[in-house]
């Protein structure tokens, strides 16, 4: 369903969603009318196709950005395999499902605060021009592991994540009470997750919620990842109506997407660290 604008329904539900992301950090949406059954069918059978192909193939898909190569070989996750893409959505379909995907969300995740409009524009439009995809095979493991991490715990270095997933799910989130949840993604749904720079620019409010991925059979599983973020030069700032001096001093100072990210190549675990006040 496409919400109006400004409507009761749309108000609703973004008090629902930024209450989700307050909350767990993330949320369900089921997008069965923006993405038909036989387009997910035909982008997860092309994905493994592509990860079909010989390793000398894959690992001439070279590009100097971090995490946009073919990464196959990497110590640290042995058994996930991933291409990342920069601007997938210039492609006309997927450029009409970001379109509609990206300045709804980050509308809806920040519009329940009731700020000024142009804080809202902001974030609809310059907090996503740079979004690129992963697509990602985790294999099974041979020792035949029953319960395998293969993506260990982790932010992500983005406004917004939305995930989606074939047969096989892995997802989990981290509670607020320390718990991992496993996330049931139906066929016809992705999940959307607060990534670190939308925890700082809500000034700490939006819970950008750690994640892994676990295997618990024997079947290999392709995701696709779609991550949101703003170019270098965009300034990450809290507004002055997210700050006051009892529950909600400020937390991070205004830095730079840029700035951000290189602290996120070199330790994301500690990403945030170097804005906090
Ligand atoms: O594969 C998934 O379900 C999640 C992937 C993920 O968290 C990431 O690539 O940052
Ligand atoms: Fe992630």
């Amino acid at each position: 369903m496409r919400l109006e604008e400004g409507s009761e329904e749309w108000k609703e539900m973004s008090k629902k969603v930024r209450e989700a992301c307050e909350n767990h950090g993330c949320f369900i949406l089921r997008c069965d009318e923006i993405l038909p059954k036989s387009v997910s069918e035909e982008t997860f059978h092309h994905m493994k196709a592509l990860f079909d192909l010989s390793d000398e193939t894959k690992e001439q898909y070279v590009t100097p950005k971090p995490y946009r190569n073919y990464n196959g070989k990497n110590s640290v996750i042995p058994l996930s395999e991933s291409f990342g893409i920069d601007d997938t959505f210039l492609l006309d379909k997927a450029q009409a499902f970001a379109n509609f995907m990206w300045p709804q969300e980050t509308h809806l995740s920040v519009e329940g605060y009731g700020l000024p409009q142009h804080y809202i524009s902001a974030n609809g439009e310059n907090m996503i021009s740079t979004s690129f995809s992963r697509l990602i095979k985790y294999k099974v493991s041979e020792s035949n592991n029953e319960y395998e991490t293969v993506l260990p715990s982790h932010t992500d270095g983005s406004v917004l994540t939305i995930v989606c997933q074939k047969d096989v799910p892995g997802l989990e989130v981290l509670s607020k009470t320390d718990k991992w949840i496993e996330v049931e993604i139906p066929d016809d749904a992705v999940v959307v997750i607060v990534g670190d720079i939308l925890k700082a620019w809500s000034n700490g409010r939006l819970h950008a919620v750690t994640h892994r991925v676990v295997l618990k059979g024997v079947k290999e599983r392709y995701s696709i990842g779609l991550f949101a973020n703003p170019n270098e030069e965009m300034k990450v700032e809290v507004p002055d109506e997210l700050v006051d001096n009892q529950i909600h001093p400020l937390r991070y100072r205004p830095f730079a997407f840029g700035e951000y990210y290189s602290s996120y190549v070199s330790n994301p675990k500690e990403a945030l660290q170097f804005a906090c006040i």
